[in-house]
């Protein structure tokens, strides 16, 4: 069974179909990238995967569940974290206390069990320091963890974003253009971390990206979308090589223009 299955997933926002019976299956411990031109739908997919849409038609089973069946806030819960395109960090606030703030997304206890302090909030509370001091030992994030995010630079909030959705200890990372914004070296380093995602802490990946040859490097699998329609899946050689993928990116050849 797919660790992720979207099946003819239709969102309208009036009369625009912005994704459209749209399939695709992700499978656990894969690295499984979505590609398109500006406006393909790409982000309206990861939106519609993270619940904050309903889609208009179509089905999404994530780990056996019906996904519609959950409100957004059960996301994490159920096994899905996400990073956002334009980093929501908490900027007055330390890389750890950002990072302990997802995590209590797990949070199961009730306020007067809190207010009292009593063992089980104890217990949950040494779990979420364990999550996220594992998480910044994991993307090497010692020199940053007492560093409040305002003063950091881009790069390293990227990777605090990745800490924190890793530290809710997620089946599923969903990850939105994390080399956006970024140069060329630290898109090699965002490389190498969902290359260990993958391959040391086994959790599989469904990521958003421009950057083609971040795609390329990291991807088993991609999909290729265009004006909400799936164009093409395989790997990253098949789809980029696909003559449909081809025309999206850089237009029709002039004869066939011309004769349309
Ligand atoms: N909340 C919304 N309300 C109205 N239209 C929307 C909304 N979100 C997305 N759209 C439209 O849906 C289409 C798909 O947008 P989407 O953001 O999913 O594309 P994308 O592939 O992620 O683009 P980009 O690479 O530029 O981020 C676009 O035409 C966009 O303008």
């Amino acid at each position: 069974m797919s660790l992720l299955s979207v099946r003819n997933v239709t969102m309208k926002f009036g009369g625009l179909v912005a994704v459209n019976d749209v399939s695709f299956d992700v499978e656990k411990g894969e690295v499984f990238a979505l590609v398109g031109p500006n406006g393909a739908g790409k982000s309206t997919v990861f939106n519609l995967i993270s619940r904050f849409y309903d889609p208009f038609e179509g089905e999404i089973v994530f780990d056996g569940e019906n996904l519609l069946d959950h409100a957004p806030s059960d996301i994490a819960q159920l096994g899905i974290a996400r990073t956002f395109q334009n980093i929501e960090l908490f900027e007055n606030a330390t890389v750890l206390q950002n990072m302990l703030v997802g995590r209590h997304t797990h949070r199961t206890s009730n306020l007067l069990s809190e207010l009292f302090f009593l063992p089980s909030v104890r217990r949950a509370e040494i779990a979420h320091r364990r999550a996220v001091e594992d998480a910044i030992d994991f993307l090497n994030l010692h020199a940053y963890r007492d560093q409040l995010i305002a003063g950091l630079p881009y790069g390293v909030r990227k990777v605090v974003e990745m800490g924190r959705a890793m530290a809710i200890g997620p089946k599923l990372l969903l990850l939105d253009e994390p080399a956006s914004g970024l140069s060329m070296e630290e898109t090699q380093d965002v490389a190498f971390w969902v290359e260990d995602i993958k391959k040391i802490r086994g959790i599989t990946v469904l990521m958003v990206e421009h950057d083609m040859h971040l795609v390329a490097s990291v991807s088993d699998r991609v999909m290729a979308l265009a004006d909400g329609k799936r164009l093409a899946l395989g790997t990253p050689q098949e789809v980029q090589n696909d003559p449909e993928v081809i025309k999206a990116y850089i237009g029709a050849p002039d004869d066939e223009q011309e004769a349309a």
